[in-house]
């Protein structure tokens, strides 16, 4: 059994998570604006009750539908906000031992663990500020060392870059990589770098439900839902597995029936479950693999892929230029230079052909 374990549910909001996090393991939070990220913070913090299952940490129930509520401040989680919320009338000294305070220490212990733990974040020369006179990364620094010294037993991190301007982030991140290592920890993210760089495990939530979770490398090098398919800045297609005839062709090995848009031939990497006929299967493959012609010169009889498409968006993108296409009712895009942009002449309802080698889309079980 996990040390944290949600298995939680609040219908108002459509969302019911489970999630298990180990002792000592930090995972990622990742997903689409009203996944239910901030839900699955508020369930583990106590600041929502939910009305179906329970949250339990280190096999104690901390809440469920009925009768068990244990308050926030005895819950041994605690909750960093995206803005530090220090006590403006309070140095920062103060800010951080009102959490030993809070718990019953005395003020010389309490001040020996806020000047411990503001070392701990590089902030020591801090102590005698007041939180205005702190830059937006002191701030996040004072902060983290506040939620530490509470001696948490499960540390939330809602989005710890968010206020921060670019320049801030990079000492924080080492920071956070420095205290997050064996903690256990959950951090909503949006960056696949931050989930890379700080967390074991990603857990990537869509409406209201964990859509898939996996080591990071593993998420983007094989995304299983459309989310983490977008981190990766894949093309991403769901279907089933076709097997042709008593004999499946073996070369390319992978083929699935996506509804909307018709059969899609691909490679399983090496690793990758090869998915059985009639089984859920995905393919993916990178916007830079797929070719663009105009209908009238799209090769024939090319063993490809080729999926009759209209251009909806063109956007700048770097030294290339993405394209959007509507395929069906996929949406598909593929990167082209400038050049062969305009070579095309595309723009907004042309009608193209898109093609894309079979050895260029992975294919694997759901
Ligand atoms: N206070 C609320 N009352 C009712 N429903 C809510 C409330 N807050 C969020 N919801 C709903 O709960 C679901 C999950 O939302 P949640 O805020 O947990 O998502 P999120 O992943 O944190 O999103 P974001 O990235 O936008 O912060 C959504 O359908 C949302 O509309």
């Amino acid at each position: 059994m996990s040390f944290l374990t949600v298995d939680a549910g609040l219908a108002a909001r459509g969302v019911h998570l489970a999630v298990g996090v180990a002792e000592g393991e930090t995972v990622a939070v990742m997903g689409p604006n009203g996944a239910g990220k901030s839900t699955l913070f508020g369930l583990c913090a106590g600041l929502l009750r939910p009305d179906s299952g329970r949250v339990a940490l280190d096999g104690r129930v901390l809440a469920d539908a009925r009768s068990t509520w244990i308050p926030p401040h005895r819950r041994g989680v605690a909750l960093l906000a995206q803005e530090p919320l220090l006590f403006p009338h309070l140095s920062v000294l103060e800010n951080v031992a009102f959490a030993p305070r809070a718990a019953g220490a005395s003020r010389a212990t309490a001040r020996t663990a806020a000047e411990y733990w503001l070392g701990e974040v590089d902030a020591a020369d801090l102590a005698s500020r007041r939180p205005a006179q702190l830059s937006g990364g002191q701030a996040q620094r004072v902060a983290i060392a506040r939620a530490l010294a509470a001696e948490p037993r499960v540390l939330l991190l809602d989005e710890p870059f968010a206020a921060l301007d670019v320049a801030a982030a990079p000492a924080l991140r080492r920071l956070l990589r420095r205290v997050l290592t064996g903690r256990t920890a959950l951090v909503v993210t949006h960056e696949p770098l931050d989930a890379h760089l700080l967390a074991d495990r990603v857990v990537v939530l869509e409406g209201g439900r964990v859509a898939e979770s996996g080591p990071t490398a593993e998420l983007l090098e094989r995304p299983r839902s459309p989310f983490a398919a977008g981190l990766a800045g894949l093309n991403f297609l769901r279907g089933r597995a076709v097997v042709w005839g008593p004999t499946a062709r073996t070369t390319p090995p992978g083929h699935l029936r996506v509804v909307g848009l018709g059969e899609v031939s691909g490679t399983v990497p090496d690793g990758a479950d090869t998915p059985a006929a009639g089984e859920e299967a995905i393919a993916v493959f990178r916007p830079a693999d797929v070719s663009v012609f105009r209908p009238e010169s799209a090769p024939h009889g090319s063993p490809r892929n080729a999926w009759a498409a209209a251009v909806r968006e063109l956007e700048p993108r770097g030294a290339q230029v993405r394209v959007h296409c509507d395929a069906g009712s996929h949406v598909i895009v593929a990167d082209l230079t400038p050049a062969a942009a305009a070579e095309l002449d595309l723009g907004p309802d042309v009608a193209v052909v898109l093609m894309a080698k079979a050895a260029a889309v992975s294919v694997y079980a759901a």
